[in-house]
């Protein structure tokens, strides 16, 4: 099956070679074409152009996109959409003066959630989650992972994992899962960490490593939560069933996470709230790209990464959601593009960047994704009609999307 996309007024994020990622001052550039067309075989992107270059072909479907801007689906690098319940209760608590910290030390927080997803049948826990995979899909993310982390024992956390992988079966977005079996001290180990740990390492990752249930190994590497030494036990044991770390650091404190990442190549490190010279130093000249999660500062109004520092400092940056339904309970990768934009002064050509091909990069799949490539998996979204790609941030908390296509497919 064919489709044809005419009349663009502007195709965005063209690259004509295939770009891993996007780092520094190049991040400033945004590739497009106006008023272009886009030719898609099943699933697959296999030509583009101007529209006075398009020569009289037969396809099977035809899109007018007259006013409407056409770029690549969001690629969604970091999320928890795995969760039962929610945590509403703790944001009135949060209003009314109790920090994240507080709620968490008063057995509150993500072993909240981990009860409730203890006590969530693992049907009730896909049909909660497809739901929210739905909504996001709907918003123009089209890859996306997704973490364990709020089961906390062996079986919960499996349980999890299965429902991703049933998620993977369901849905056409490219979904990648990651072990988070280190997100908190469950209460039973609350004065014995390294019980826990141990269970993470003997006998969790070995589990989903031969089932196979994992791409990527994370680990919350914060105080109160999990120390350096902590992160890399799990880190070196996870190597052994080929699991690449994507952590969770400097979300609160800076203390040697992200050069501890870098010395275990991981693909991401994410969160960056608090970041420090020896931070940017160790990323220099590595593999491992840092990911910010905007959504997140603005729900916990804690300090938002510093987008400025880093991309001045010529390394790449991805934006992603956080999705979880304790510091950011939305899934809306438009809003991080607007909050990046206004918020970190990034702009729209850099958020873009960071929010497509990056985030593509930070889950492993931007040799397929991210970008309006020949070649490329055709997930691709059309917008309403917009003066210009700058409206999409500026404009912030209006859906612009009007037409998300999946593997070449309406949804
Ligand atoms: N910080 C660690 N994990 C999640 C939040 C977990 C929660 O509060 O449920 C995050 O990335 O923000
Ligand atoms: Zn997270």
């Amino acid at each position: 099956m064919t489709t044809l996309i005419t009349n663009i007024k502007e195709l965005l994020q063209v690259r004509e070679t295939d770009h891993k990622l996007i780092t520094g001052k190049d991040m400033k550039r945004l590739p497009t074409i106006k008023n272009a067309y886009l030719l898609i075989d099943h699933d697959t992107i296999v030509d583009y152009g101007e529209m006075k270059d398009l020569r009289g072909i037969e396809t099977d479907n035809t899109i007018d996109a007259t006013g409407k801007l056409v770029l690549p689906t969001w690629c969604d690098s970091h999320t928890h959409i795995v969760f039962a319940g929610n945590r509403e209760q703790e944001f009135v608590d949060r209003i009314n003066g109790l920090s994240y910290e507080d709620i968490a030390n008063r057995g509150g927080g993500i072993l909240n959630s981990a009860e409730k997803l203890q006590n969530t049948s693992e049907d009730d826990l896909y049909l909660q989650s497809a739901k929210r995979l739905k909504e996001v899909i709907k918003l123009g993310t089209g890859a996306i992972e997704i973490k364990s982390g709020y089961g906390l024992t062996v079986e919960a956390e499996l349980k999890m994992l299965r429902v991703i992988k049933r998620l993977k079966k369901d849905f056409p977005v490219k979904i990648k899962a990651t072990l988070l079996g280190a997100h908190a001290i469950p209460k039973e180990y609350k004065n014995n960490k390294e019980a826990f740990v141990n269970l993470v390492i003997d006998e969790l990752i070995p589990q989903v490593g031969k089932l196979q249930l994992a791409n990527y190994i994370d680990v919350f590497c914060e105080k109160g939560y999990f120390d350096l030494n902590d992160t890399e036990l799990i880190l070196k044991a996870a190597s052994n069933y080929n699991l690449i770390p994507k952590i969770h650091v400097n979300q609160f404190n800076a203390f040697g996470g992200v050069g501890l990442g870098v010395k275990y190549n991981a693909l991401s490190v994410d969160h960056l709230e608090e970041l420090n010279d020896d931070d940017i130093q160790a990323l220099k000249g590595s593999h491992t790209i840092p990911v910010a999660l905007p959504s997140c500062s603005y729900f916990l109004s804690i300090p938002y990464t510093p987008a400025r520092k880093i991309i001045d400092a010529g390394l790449p940056l991805a934006l992603a959601t956080d999705y979880n339904p304790g510091s950011t309970p939305s899934g809306n990768m438009n809003f991080v593009i607007s909050t990046a934009c206004i918020k970190m002064k990034m702009t729209p050509e850099e958020a873009i960047n960071a929010a497509t091909i990056n985030g593509a990069y930070a889950m492993g799949i931007s040799n397929m994704y991210g970008s309006i490539t020949k070649g490329k998996k055709a997930n691709i979204m059309i917008t309403k009609e917009v003066p210009s790609y700058n409206y999409l941030p500026y404009a912030f908390g209006d859906n612009h999307i009007d037409q998300v296509l999946i593997n070449g497919n309406i949804q």
